[in-house]
């Protein structure tokens, strides 16, 4: 019945205006809501479903890396009470991320489900918790859990983001040693001046440890791949290394052994890598020879021949060296290194590679020039050719002649470095050991005769070729220089 009076009715009217208004305007209507699921709750059996960031064995779940990306994707999270703002990869893309102990509504096939961002007060560790109406438990939950599957590969395959991983020092108020920031470096395998057939080797040789699941499996061996890179500073390693991750869509995981604390630290931060991942080992041979890290040689041993990689597969690990030649055998035998490739110092052929990257020349007065300095033996690597090229890419005939330049001060230090090496040899002949603290031979010197030895060397060795077997021989060991 409508009130008789109007003057009545238009103050109803009103007052049920001004009513909803501050309802609306004040968290009134946030706490109605919330007595009105507590109501919800009450009248209602629920089941919980707990999905743990780590399990028994310290490992990432990956279902909670699957939910937690799914449901921070979701609309609703802007409804929780409480969420993070990150700004994202893009320069005006916003993320908002659930923070601990927040709750964010789901539906799903018309029931409504509740996801808790739940963090333990005693360890710190994390864990997501569905709640469920038991009525809709059966008609949804297997169905439900597919949808965040799917939903989660369809946003893995727009994201394409590879992440880098570093392992930060322990910190015992945080769970999992890893922290990840998105690897935007700029290099890829293509990018990296080397011999062509070598490159179009490495990346065969990646290709098919992709397609080699079944293979390994059958072999009952794990699905992992190592690299050894090496050779003199600046010569394209840690940017091949970025190249190979790009090329494979891993993440990369960055070991620094100096915050390692002892091998079961070792073993944990393995444990902790995903699937699909390239875990690194920059400078391995300075760690070894300076033992500057508290792992011992036997826990890098385990770690290399990825024992505790029990449930995890598809890794690629890369180590890096300046020498290897120092280095124990037992470090590089088949099976711990899959493939050594090697990276020398420029010769001519990659000189013309920097040369068309660098300055667009493909061809120039100048080039034969250079070829004849480096026919007497006289290089540099592609770092220091690079950064000439580069300060002096505004004039490419001023580069080339800064490089010639550069070449022939190489050369000529090279002789010096000859020189005092011939009298080092001659002096020290007798001594067992002719480098020790406060002996009559400084460092300095010792450091170019070994630089002038490697250089030797590696020159020698750079049209050796490599001997990469059919890839099926898996367990052989490929070199590559
Ligand atoms: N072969 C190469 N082709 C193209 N650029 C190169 C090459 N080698 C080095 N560079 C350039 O030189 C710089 C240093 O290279 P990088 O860090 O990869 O060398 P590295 O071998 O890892 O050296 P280090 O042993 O000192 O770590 C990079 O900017 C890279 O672009
Ligand atoms: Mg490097």
């Amino acid at each position: 019945m409508f009130p008789a009076n109007p003057i009545l009715l238009l103050g109803l009217i009103v007052v049920s205006y001004l009513v909803l208004r501050f309802l609306y305007k004040s968290s009134a209507l946030h706490r109605i809501n919330k007595w009105w699921r507590w109501i919800e709750d009450w009248c209602h059996v629920h089941q919980f479903y707990k999905v743990p960031q780590f399990n028994e064995h310290m490992q990432e779940n990956q279902l909670y890396r699957k939910v937690s990306v799914y449901l921070n994707s979701l609309a609703s999270v802007e409804d929780s009470d409480f969420a993070n703002l990150f700004s994202g990869n893009k320069s005006n893309e916003i993320n908002v991320v659930l923070d601990p102990d927040q709750t964010v509504i789901d539906t799903f096939l018309s029931a409504r489900v509740h996801w808790t961002n739940e963090k333990s007060a005693s360890d710190g560790s994390r864990a997501l918790v569905l709640k469920i109406r038991r009525n809709d438990k059966r008609r949804i939950l297997r169905p439900y859990l597919q949808h965040i599957h799917t939903v989660f590969d369809e946003m893995e395959q727009i994201r394409k983001e590879v992440k880098l991983y570093i392992n930060a020092e322990t910190d015992p108020e945080r769970n999992g040693r890893w922290r990840s920031v998105p690897f935007s470096h700029p290099a890829t395998i293509d990018a990296v001046a080397m011999e062509a057939d070598l490159k179009t080797k490495v990346k065969s040789d990646l290709e098919s440890f992709l397609k080699s699941k079944q293979y390994y499996h059958r072999l009952g061996r794990v699905w992992k791949r190592s690299y050894l890179l090496y050779g003199p500073s600046g010569t394209g390693k840690s940017s091949f290394v970025a190249g190979m991750a790009k090329f494979l869509c891993y993440d990369v995981y960055d070991i620094n052994l100096s915050n390692v604390v002892d091998d079961s630290d070792l073993k944990m931060l393995l444990l902790q890598t995903t699937n699909k991942s390239l875990i690194v080992i920059e400078d391995l041979d300075r760690y070894l020879a300076e033992k500057s890290t508290a792992v011992s040689l036997s826990g890098i041993l385990n770690f290399m021949d990825g024992i505790f990689s029990c449930c995890g597969e598809e890794r690629v690990m890369v180590f890096t060296m300046n020498v290897k030649d120092q280095i124990d055998p037992t470090v590089l035998r088949p099976g711990r290194i899959d493939v050594h490739v090697h990276f020398p110092l420029c010769d001519f052929s990659a000189f013309k590679t920097l040369a068309n990257s660098y300055l667009g020349l493909k061809e120039h007065k100048l080039f034969p020039q250079v070829e004849e300095i480096f026919q007497t033996g006289s290089s540099l690597s592609p770092a220091e050719i690079g950064e000439i090229m580069i300060s002096n890419r505004t004039s490419p005939s001023r580069a080339l002649k800064s490089v010639i330049t550069a070449l022939q001060t190489n050369a000529e230090r090279s002789r010096e470095s000859a020189r005092v090496g011939q009298r080092l040899t001659a002096s020290s002949s007798g001594r067992e050991e002719p480098i020790e603290s406060g002996s009559f031979f400084s460092r300095e010197n010792v450091k170019e005769v070994r630089k002038l030895y490697g250089l030797l060397r590696l020159r020698s060795g750079r049209k050796s070729s490599m001997d990469l077997d059919s890839v099926e021989k898996e367990n052989s060991r490929h070199e590559i220089s």
